[in-house]
């Protein structure tokens, strides 16, 4: 078909011009009406395709937004997707069946992933499996194959005929040979958002759910055979099964150490085990009273980590690297649980002491071990967030203290699928001792609702100050930033990534310094792991999110640039009122964006560093990790040392007359949905 514009002297009426005879100029007409048709069809086709995506897009990102416009200046909601079917250790080894196809089929079907606006961003290596895997299936005309809300398990590839797309009822669109379909229910853990039909009969190609998730979460571990290679040489693993090792093997990852890096803190929340690959390390123990005694060197072969996974949750020893180049192999706490913990030689071995830690933790348990729900009394409300109410509360018994209690309705977090991010918001945030982070006391569930207990901020949120003020200077944009780069190096370096920086997650305390809140969307990485869930604030989200290219702790690092922009200016650099077009301009990148006067020539040069497209490329993300950022030249002469030790002045000192103060607050309006319906169906047992 032409596609050509028709042209523009046939679009005018034709000039009745005397010398030409009658039959000229009714031919002429008559191709102009055919131009003109041929123009209108293609013109439908293409407000079809358009529209098709547009219904695409939303029906895959506008259920998870729940924007609100409380405030002059709106707040930033945060949004997230969670992968329906977490892939577990098992699934990364098992090897799918691929099924044969003509190079005229695997062409088709890599043309129709490149094509698809949500597949065309996997890589070579990944189109290729998909491509493998995908196997032949037959659906004669009128059969339905898709039918909407349904749970999907299923992409689709169209070999041969038509198929029709309808949602509630109205007719969508038409799919023809080498439309890829099917994947937004699984790339997007939705049920199904259309249904599709076969209106001719069709010849497609399939891959299933699991196998389709496998291959887009696997990444490259060309290594696997090298280390089941290894742990055979190794006593404690040398007989256990060959699938064993080979499972093992899968999903250990490479650590590199210098002679004196602390390998564990004694102490510290312990999620990882180790088995030594090269050189040696130096296991050292501290008393009650601190002193600390060396125990005994480790060398290859020999493992360490094992009892924070076993049964104590913090570290009972602090390990050394101890010679030039030390090389360990990791395995995080979920994978030892499935693949290690039964294994003998670890029972067997496991290093004895009697002494018992005593940890911040187990100090602050024991501070609010009897404290109950009952015995606190609601002062206001301070905050409202996605699933409840943010309440400031005073023990009756004890009026010289107050603490936040965050108040979550188990039933919209069912209803919005955040169970897991619940859970790992608790979980983070128990192991989590950061003076600039917020601190979790205590929890308590009933059958309505979830609470924590947290140390209150009565500064109130920067996000607040940010509204009334406009913008901030260069000098207080920098300490804020500064605050969240302490938080961001506590967490990072314990693999946890943030996902939620915004003015209104950082509230000020008595001093005016930042602590982050809001970790429900934080998630424990493992090391050199990316993950997947598509969730953050759109105005902060980075690109590689939003293609669903996988992301890490450099995700943090984009929204760190982000956030030094709008304090800088009073707004996020990509921004618009309709997320979309957010997202289609966070991806042309900040390079196309105008920085305003407001912003010095150091900070711009910084955002521009924060805010690359490729994530390995972000200050931060590189060998000097955080202090990369902290020697940047935006910080020349900053007092980190004063920020760590709580001596630098703050900008701004909150004004706080008592513990019940609430004037840093905006006022809300008591909760006009009343109490949710009951749950209890038991997935929050472990909170
Ligand atoms: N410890 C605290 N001290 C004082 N205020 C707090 C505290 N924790 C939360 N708030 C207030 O409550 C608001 C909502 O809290 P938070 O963001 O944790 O809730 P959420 O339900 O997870 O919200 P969201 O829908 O933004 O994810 C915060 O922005 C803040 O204003
Ligand atoms: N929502 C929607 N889906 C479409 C449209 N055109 C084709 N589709 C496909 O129809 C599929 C229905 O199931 P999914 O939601 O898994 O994925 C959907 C898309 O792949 C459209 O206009 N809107
Ligand atoms: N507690 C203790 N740990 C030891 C000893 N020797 C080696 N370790 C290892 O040091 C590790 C420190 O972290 P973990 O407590 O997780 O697991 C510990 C053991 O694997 C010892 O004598 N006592």
């Amino acid at each position: 078909m032409d596609t050509s514009e028709p042209d523009n002297s046939a679009l005018g009426l034709p000039i009745l011009d005397m010398g030409t005879d009658p039959l000229t100029i009714i031919q002429r007409q008559q191709q102009t009406i055919a131009d003109l048709k041929l123009l209108l069809q293609q013109s439908s086709k293409e407000i079809q395709e358009l529209r098709s995506q547009l219904d695409k897009y939303q029906s895959v990102l506008i259920p998870y937004s729940r924007r609100y416009s409380r405030r002059q200046r709106k707040r930033q909601q945060g949004i997230s997707a969670e992968p329906q079917s977490v892939i577990s250790v098992a699934d990364i080894n098992v090897t799918f069946q691929k099924h044969p196809k003509s190079k005229e089929v695997r062409d088709l079907i890599q043309n129709a992933i490149l094509e698809n606006d949500f597949m065309k961003n996997l890589d070579t290596a990944q189109i290729e499996q998909i491509t493998d895997c995908m196997s032949p299936c037959q659906y004669p005309k009128d059969q339905l194959i898709i039918k909407e809300g349904d749970a999907g398990s299923v992409v689709y590839v169209i070999q041969e005929g038509r198929l029709e797309v309808t949602k509630e009822g109205r007719f969508l669109s038409h799919m023809g040979v080498g439309k890829l379909f099917g994947e937004l229910a699984i790339l997007y853990n939705c049920t199904r958002t259309a249904t599709v039909k076969a209106v001719e009969d069709c010849k497609l190609w399939a891959i299933e759910r699991q196998c389709f998730q496998t291959i887009m979460m696997r990444s490259g571990l060309t290594r696997q055979a090298e280390y089941a290679d290894f742990l055979k040489s190794v006593p404690a693993f040398a007989n256990l099964p060959e699938e064993t090792l080979w499972k093992i093997s899968d999903v250990l990852e490479d650590a590199n150490y210098n002679k004196g890096d602390c390998i564990i803190r004694q102490g510290a929340k312990g999620d990882t085990f180790f088995i030594i690959s090269r050189g040696t390390v130096k296991v050292t123990r501290k008393d009650d009273s601190g002193q600390e005694t060396f125990i005994r060197t480790l060398q290859r072969g020999e493992f360490f980590g094992e009892k924070a996974l076993q049964s104590e949750d913090v570290r009972t020893a602090s390990i050394t690297a101890d010679s030039d180049s030390v090389g360990c192999l990791v395995i995080d706490r979920e994978s030892f649980n499935q693949l290690m913990s039964n294994i003998d030689a670890i029972k067997a071995n496991s290093y004895q002491d009697d002494v018992d830690n005593n940890g911040v933790r187990k100090k602050i348990d024991n501070e609010f071990k009897d404290l109950v729900l009952s015995d606190l009394r609601v002062v206001a409300t301070i905050g409202v967030g996605g699933f409840g109410r943010v309440e400031l509360v005073q023990p009756v018994n004890d009026p010289s203290r107050s603490f936040a209690l965050k108040v979550m309705k188990k039933a919209q977090i069912v209803e919005t699928r955040q169970q897991q991010h619940i859970m790992s918001e608790k979980q983070i945030l128990v192991e989590t001792n950061c003076d600039f982070v917020i601190k979790l006391y205590k929890t308590f569930k009933d059958t309505k609702y979830l609470y924590m207990l947290l140390e209150a901020c009565l500064g109130g949120e920067l996000w607040t100050i940010l509204r009334d003020r406009g913008n901030f200077d260069d000098s207080t944009t920098r300490f804020y930033t500064a605050c969240v780069l302490e938080a961001f190096d506590y967490l990072h370096s314990r693999n946890i990534i943030y996902r939620d920086l915004k003015p209104e997650n950082m509230l000020l305390d008595q001093r005016g310094y930042i602590k982050l809140v809001d970790f429900g969307f934080a998630k424990k990485l493992t090391s050199g792991r990316k993950t997947w869930t598509f969730c953050g604030t759109p105005e902060y989200v980075a690109p590689e999110v939003i293609l669903n290219r996988g992301h890490d702790i450099s995700a943090d690092y984009w929204s760190l640039g982000v956030l030094m922009f709008e304090l800088l200016t009073g707004a996020p650099p990509f921004t618009d009122s309709d997320f979309m077009k957010t997202y289609n301009i966070i991806l042309k990148g900040i390079d196309a964006i105008d920085f305003p006067r407001c912003i010095s020539r150091n900070a711009q040069a910084l955002i521009k560093k924060l805010c690359r497209d490729n994530p390995n490329e972000r200050l931060g993300a590189g060998g000097g990790g955080i202090s990369d950022i902290r020697k940047h030249k935006w910080f020349e002469g900053f007092n980190w040392e004063g920020l760590k030790q709580r001596t630098l002045q703050a900008p701004l000192v909150p004004q706080i007359q008592h513990v019940t103060d609430t004037r840093n607050f905006d006022q809300y309006p008591p909760d006009a949905e009343g109490p949710p319906p009951d749950d209890v169906t038991g997935w929050d047992a472990d909170f």
